[in-house]
């Protein structure tokens, strides 16, 4: 199995290829970071979190970000949705910045918990970003709509179901709904099956994966599980720690449509099996650096 860099045109590049500017070119990556660093501030000392990131998602793509507890992915997520600024470099989703495109609604964000309002329902939890982010929209359009997304997610029938009343499961599926009403280009994901029992995560996985292919949203995907990275993914960006940086973007080659026969193919363990070789050996780097 060898490194993606050379092979396909997401994740790491050399600095060389950084003086191309993405954004003018008419095959741009729908979302690309170059050079990005992050520093946090930690009891008056600079604690450096990510170092030098590059990374490239096209259109319509499926990219994990996989690596261990502590590396920085859910920061890199968070820069990619605009919702932190880095300390160097830059990062653009569909030729903006991250904030601009959060602002014209072109970014959905699940994170790990649901979080949704416990007084609502189903139905009304899906329609809270609409109504917010639209007043002058009519009431019924929005109605309409939650209910068409509560069907994508197969709950239609627990629209009157408050969040108490619903397993993990379901509750994620309707924060995808909340999220997908808005019809986002992008989904950023942040470990959003991580509270699950194994079982329900592969039927999430399962589940994402037919939204992914009726919807072909592009998807960033935070994970340290190996096997759900490699089902899900076009991609995988592993990364290594201290500080966290890509160390291997690798193509996940196995034909979609994928389901549970997918374990068993024996590429799906040559590639976790050399993705988990990868991950320890970035962590013992990081360990003694
Ligand atoms: N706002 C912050 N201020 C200071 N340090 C932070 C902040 N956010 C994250 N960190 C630190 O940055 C490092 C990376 O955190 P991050 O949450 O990005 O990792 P992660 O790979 O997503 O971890 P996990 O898989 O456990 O969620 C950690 O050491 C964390 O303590």
């Amino acid at each position: 199995m060898t490194s993606a860099r050379a092979a396909v045109p997401t994740g790491a590049t050399s600095s060389a290829a950084r003086a191309a500017a993405p954004a003018s070119c008419p095959d741009a990556p729908h979302i690309w970071a170059r050079g990005v660093s992050m520093d946090f501030h930690v009891a008056g000392r600079i604690h450096r979190v990510l170092h030098d990131v590059d990374l490239q998602v096209p259109k319509g793509g499926f990219v994990s970000l996989l690596g261990p507890s502590g590396c920085g992915k859910s920061t890199l997520l968070k820069l990619l949705a605009g919702l932190l600024a880095p300390t160097e470099g830059e990062v653009s989703v569909g030729g903006m910045t991250p904030m601009e495109a959060v602002r014209q609604r072109r970014i959905g964000i699940i994170f790990q918990e649901a979080t949704l309002l416990p007084w609502k329902t189903a139905l009304e939890n899906v329609e809270m970003l609409m109504e917010v982010t639209d007043k002058r929209r009519p009431r019924a359009e929005i109605r309409d709509r939650a209910r068409e997304m509560l069907r994508l997610v197969g709950l239609e029938q627990a629209e009157d179901k408050r969040p108490a009343q619903l397993s993990g499961g379901m509750r994620q599926r309707v924060s995808i709904a909340r999220a997908l009403a808005l019809d986002p280009e992008v989904l950023m994901m942040d470990e959003p099956f991580g509270a699950l029992d194994a079982i329900t995560r592969e039927e999430m996985c399962d589940f994402l994966l037919e939204i992914w292919e009726r919807t072909r949203k592009t998807i960033v995907f935070v994970t340290h599980t190996i096997d759900e990275a490699v089902f899900l993914s076009r991609n995988v960006v592993v990364m290594g720690t201290n500080p966290a940086r890509v160390i291997e973007n690798m193509p996940i080659t196995l034909d979609y449509p994928r389901n549970e026969d997918t374990y068993a193919i024996p590429a799906f363990g040559q590639t976790t099996a050399h993705l988990r070789r990868i991950l320890k050996e970035g962590h013992r780097a990081g360990r003694s650096a």
